[in-house]
Formats: structure tokens, C-alpha cells, sequence
């Protein structure tokens, strides 16, 4: 069945997941405000077209951190891909390489990053990274995510507990099936759980960054005071993001929270956003807003589940044609056309 719209592939993949899998994908924390608030921010706003501009060579095109991706789009960081599909974050890292986009392979993935580079020649991969308290065990990971070939380590600062995700907790859903584990925490013959710190501070992402020589990308901020401190701390970008509404509800939406970390940032790095994004226009206000390019979380999970690595393919084709309409419907021939003067906020 053809379908036309990321919602049609939630509804597929809605079908196909065990339900307690589902909830883990599409639910988030508490009363799920944060979850609803990011899609809706993108509803409220309007985009003021230009016309009569003669821009008829489209390019879509971005290089961020010396990666280059054919589209604005990048594909978040999410766990668990062989709950979706049985080759999980092979499937969706094919998917990423055949649309020419970044793929942010997640610390939490049910195949190793090694393998998933392996399987996906060509791919662009980043590596997110939950730091661990023992360093030791976080430079294995980095030493892994580097092998593999990654160009950056997205670091997710949003997570000093996990959020409480309230339909995990009626599912019973806590952990994954036997058959299945984090293959990136492997540590001898054992599996060492994603262990989530309070203690963790900017020191040890000072010492991440004598660990490593890879860009780093701070993911999981709110408060443009913090975007400011990562600057202090050599980070390469900033990631906008609630986590999708998992972790602390009623942060407000990530792209009403753009603004003022762009500000706070004024060009020191490229901002990175989160959150919501389901279609192209999403993607163009993201944009013109002051984004370098935004991802998208649960749409590849849906498109992996409906259909395996061609459901993924499909969803980044779907959204890199809204993309490519909405930026012509605008009178733009490239990304550095918008501004945030063509987006119109509800009064
Ligand atoms: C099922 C699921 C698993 C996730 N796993 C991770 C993860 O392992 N690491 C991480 O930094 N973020 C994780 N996230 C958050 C995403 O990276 C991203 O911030 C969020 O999905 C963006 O919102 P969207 O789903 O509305 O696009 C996860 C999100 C979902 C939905
Ligand atoms: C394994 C989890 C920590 C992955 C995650 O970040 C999430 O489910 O939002």
C-alpha cells in the first residue's frame, strides 16, 4: 500500500509493533505534555512564502562537522531497532546512506556500531553517547563508535535519571527480550547496563574532550544559558531537544525553544533541534528559525517498523520531497534563503 504521510506509516507501524513496543516508541513522560507540545509549536507557527524570486535551482544540501547530508534531516538517536525489524539499525542505516543523510547511531542500539557501519558502506554515522560515570567503560564506547568510522559523538545531556514514562511502567515494559541487548555495552563475557548519572557535570565532558579528537555535539538543551557554557567547554554543536518528550515533561516544545539558544549562540557553532518534525514545512520553519538542520526520532521507528529498510527509505524520500515542495513554495532556491522573517508566530 502506497502511503502519503508520516501519519500513515505511524498507523502501519502501529498495526505491526507488539502494543507494549509501540508505547515504548511513541510514549513519553508523565502526562505526555512535552510529547504533544513539540508537534503542535510546529502546527501553531506559519511560514510567509516569497514570491517572484526566480529561484529555480533547488539545493537542499549541508555540510555539518565535515559531514555532508543531501537533505536537512538527520536521523536521531533511538534505541532498541530490532524491536521494529529484525536487522533494526542495519535496516534504517542502509535507508540513511540510499537518502545521503547522517545517521546519529544510538549508544542504546541492538547492533553493534561497528556493525551497522559494516552493513551500510557509504553511510555517514555519529555516535550518541550517554557518558558513564565509569570513564574507563566510556572511552571503550568511544574507542568503538571511532573504529566504526563515526565523524562526531553526540552527547545526551538531558538524561541524570530516566524519565518516567508512565506506559512503560503499566506494560511492564522495563527491559528488552532475551534475545536482545545494548551490543555497544558489551564488556567481556557480560552486557553492562546504560548506567544514567545526577553526578555527571561539564568535567567529564572536558574529559571526553581530551579523549577524543572527534567533534562533539552537546544534545539535550533547554536553557540558553546552558547553550552558553557548552561554548566555554570547545563543544562543535548544540542539539535543541526534550529528548521527544521523554525524559522531563512540560519543557516546552523544542521549536519554541530555538530561538533563544540561536541568540545565545549568535553563529559560534551550528544549532542542531529535535522534536516534532513530521513534515517539510516543520523542517523549513526549523530553518528559518536559525536551525542547520533538525532530525527526526519516531518517524524512522515507524518507518522501520511498516516496512524494514524500504519503509525507512520511503519516510526520508517522503519528508526530502516536502522538503524540496515547501522550500519552492517559498520563492527559495537553497536553506540559506530562509529567515526567520518568513515565519509568522501566533499572536
Ligand atoms: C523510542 C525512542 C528511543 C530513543 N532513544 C534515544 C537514545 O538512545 N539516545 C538519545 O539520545 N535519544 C533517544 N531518543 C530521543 C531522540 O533522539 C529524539 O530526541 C526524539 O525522538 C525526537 O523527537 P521525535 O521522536 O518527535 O522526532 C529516543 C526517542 C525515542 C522515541
Ligand atoms: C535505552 C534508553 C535509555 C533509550 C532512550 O533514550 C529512550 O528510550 O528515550
Amino acid at each position: 500500500m502506497e502511503r502519503w504521510t508520516l501519519r500513515e506509516f505511524e498507523a502501519a507501524a502501529r498495526e505491526r509493533l507488539d502494543p507494549a513496543h509501540y508505547d515504548y516508541f511513541a510514549g513519553g513522560a508523565g502526562d505526555e505534555i512535552t510529547v504533544r507540545a513539540n508537534e503542535a509549536a510546529f502546527a501553531r507557527l506559519g511560514l510567509l512564502p516569497r514570491v517572484l524570486r526566480g529561484a529555480a535551482k533547488l539545493q537542499t544540501g549541508v555540510t555539518l562537522l565535515g559531514s555532508r547530508a543531501a537533505m536537512p534531516v538527520l536521523v536521531a538517536p533511538t534505541a532498541f531497532h530490532r524491536l521494529a525489524d529484525p536487522e533494526g539499525e542495519r535496516a534504517t542505516a542502509r535507508a540513511a546512506a540510499a537518502a545521503e543523510t547522517i545517521m546519529i547511531v544510538s549508544m542504546a542500539s541492538t547492533v553493534a556500531v561497528g556493525d551497522v557501519a559494516a552493513a551500510a558502506p557509504g553511510a555517514e554515522l555519529w555516535f550518541q553517547l550517554y557518558l558513564q560515570p565509569d570513564e574507563s567503560f566510556t572511552e571503550t564506547v568511544v574507542r568503538r563508535a571511532e573504529a566504526a568510522g563515526c565523524r562526531a559523538l553526540v552527547v545526551t545531556a538531558d538524561s541524570p535519571v530516566h524519565g518516567r514514562r508512565e506506559r512503560d511502567l503499566r506494560n511492564g515494559f522495563l527491559d528488552l527480550p532475551e534475545h536482545l541487548c545494548c551490543e555497544n555495552m558489551r564488556d567481556g563475557d557480560r552486557v553492562r547496563p546504560i548506567v544514567m548519572s545526577p553526578e555527571l557535570s561539564w568535567r567529564h565532558l572536558d574529559r571526553l574532550r581530551e579523549m577524543t579528537s572527534l567533534p562533539i555535539v552537546v544534545k539535550g538543551v533547554a536553557h540558553p544559558e546552558d547553550a552558553r557554557i557548552a561554548l566555554d567547554h570547545g563543544i562543535s554543536a548544540i542539539m535543541v531537544s526534550n529528548h521527544g518528550g521523554r525524559q522531563l515533561d512540560t519543557v516546552p516544545a523544542a521549536v519554541d525553544l530555538l530561538p533563544d539558544i540561536v541568540a545565545a549562540v549568535g553563529g559560534a557553532v551550528p544549532v542542531l533541534l529535535d522534536g516534532g518534525v513530521r513534515r517539510g514545512t516543520d523542517v523549513l520553519k526549523a530553518l528559518a528559525l536559525g536551525a542547520a538542520a533538525v532530525a527526526v526520532g519516531r518517524p524512522v521507528i515507524w518507518g522501520l517498523a511498516a516496512g524494514g529498510e524500504r519503509g525507512v527509505a520511503s519516510v526520508l524520500a517522503l519528508l526530502r520531497a516536502e522538503v524540496e515542495q515547501a522550500l519552492t513554495l517559498c520563492g527559495c532556491a537553497c536553506l540559506a534563503d530562509l529567515d526567520a522573517g518568513m515565519v509568522r508566530r501566533p499572536c
